[in-house]
């Protein structure tokens, strides 16, 4: 007689889905101004978001950008409002289990705003792999590192500054890996500062630059040629446009990364296509999330282009995730720039990152395996209770343990 294959009776346990979603602009100073070519930042600005779901788990995301609208389309405040008006009716409601397939909703109902879709994507991984009991790297595919080495950025404007600066990182054993702002100056300038700074460190730190599309192409040519000359390894979005950018590839004794030309998988397979880049530069908001970022890396692999992982100077929720992703990438042949929370006066994590040996410890709990100081989100909430109560301690100075 046939067997029968008929499905079992099974009491239908509903999934749980997406119940209410907020958001909070927080307001944090910086440890000093830090200035890149297109802006002087004396703060950074995090936009939170939290996700609460039907059985009672809670994820995080943060979206963060760079000098309000100098660096790209979206603001902390566009970000909150469009989460809060555009994002939250399409989600509400939908199984919070499916990370992906919400996304994939998403992007049919709001167009753009990948920073913003960014931060409720890793609100949702954050809560889904609290529900699983998994790290958020292992739902992207598995980690296969722990620690990620962490350049830091020199941009104090000042050459004397940032050599004592870098100094400072040596010895704290914090960062060996330094990346040098430039483009605000005379080209002559910035490369007497470059050469400067890697003239006093030597062989003991790897020098790089990033010039967030400041030059005209004549000027790349010269300054990359001066680049290689005073022995800076790898020059940074020199120009915009990947047009430009190929047109400089392979000339000069320096790689070439792209950073604001790479928006996502259809950039990077352009840019590929070019050969407008030896290394990208992968941001998981610019790439629109964590799971483009892994599509980005996978086209740099299959193209033999080098990757890093970059930073749009997030905060500790923004930065965690992108380590998660980072812990996945078979190459991550230039390390990263994870440092965003060490440039913030003020942490606002319960427990710190660990910031050592050079490295960023990936957390290893469940989600992204960090929980909030709710008492200093709440202080540093714009139009919170900062007016009216005093700053709670932190168990711990920012971002150190
Ligand atoms: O790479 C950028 O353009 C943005 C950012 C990353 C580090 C830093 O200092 O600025
Ligand atoms: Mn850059």
């Amino acid at each position: 007689m046939n067997q029968s294959f008929a499905p079992l009776a099974t009491t239908s346990i509903a999934a749980p889905v997406v119940t209410r979603i907020d958001t909070v602009i927080l307001d944090l100073p910086t440890i000093r101004p830090h200035k890149l070519s297109v802006a002087t930042m004396t703060g950074q600005v995090l936009t939170l978001v939290r996700i609460q779901c039907s059985d009672g788990i809670t994820g995080i995301g943060e979206c963060t950008t760079i000098g309000g609208l100098a660096y790209g389309g979206e603001s902390p405040e566009s970000m909150k409002t469009n989460i809060d008006t555009w994002f939250a009716p399409v989600m509400i409601g939908q199984d919070a289990t499916r990370v992906q397939a919400l996304m994939a909703r998403l992007g049919k109902m709001v167009r753009d705003n990948r920073f913003a879709k960014s931060a409720v994507e890793t609100a949702l991984l954050d809560a889904q792999g609290k529900r699983l009991g998994l790290p958020v790297s292992e739902l992207l595919g598995g980690r296969r590192r722990d620690r990620l080495p962490v350049a830091w950025t020199l941009a104090s404007g000042d050459t004397a500054r940032d050599i004592a600066e870098a100094e400072e990182m040596l010895a704290l054993r914090r960062h060996r890996i330094f990346k040098l702002k430039i483009g605000a100056r005379a080209l002559r300038d910035d490369i007497a500062h470059v050469a400067a700074i890697k003239t006093a460190l030597g062989e003991r730190g790897a020098v790089r630059v990033d010039v967030n599309m400041a030059w005209s192409e004549t000027e790349a040519e010269r300054g990359m040629a001066a680049l290689a000359d005073a022995g800076c390894e790898l020059v940074e979005q020199p120009v915009p446009g990947a047009a430009a950018l190929s047109r400089l590839m392979r000339r000069f004794g320096v790689a070439l990364m792209a950073d604001e030309s790479l928006t996502g998988p259809e950039s990077a397979f352009d840019l590929a296509r070019l050969q407008g880049a030896d290394v990208f530069a992968v941001k998981l908001e610019q790439s629109g999330g964590a799971f483009n970022a892994l599509r980005v890396a996978a086209i740099a692999d299959a193209a033999g282009i080098g990757l890093y992982g970059g930073t749009m100077l997030e905060g500790a929720v923004g930065t965690v995730v992108s380590a998660h992703a980072f812990a996945t990438f078979a190459n991550l042949q230039w390390g990263t720039e994870l440092f965003g929370p060490l440039l913030l006066t003020e942490e606002i994590l319960a427990e710190p990152l660990d910031y050592s040996d050079f490295e960023l410890a990936v957390p290893a709990g469940p989600g992204l395996g960090i929980a909030l100081d709710e008492d200093r989100v709440a202080f540093f909430a714009r139009d919170g209770i900062r007016r009216t109560i005093s700053l709670p301690p932190a168990s711990h100075p920012a971002g150190r343990n």
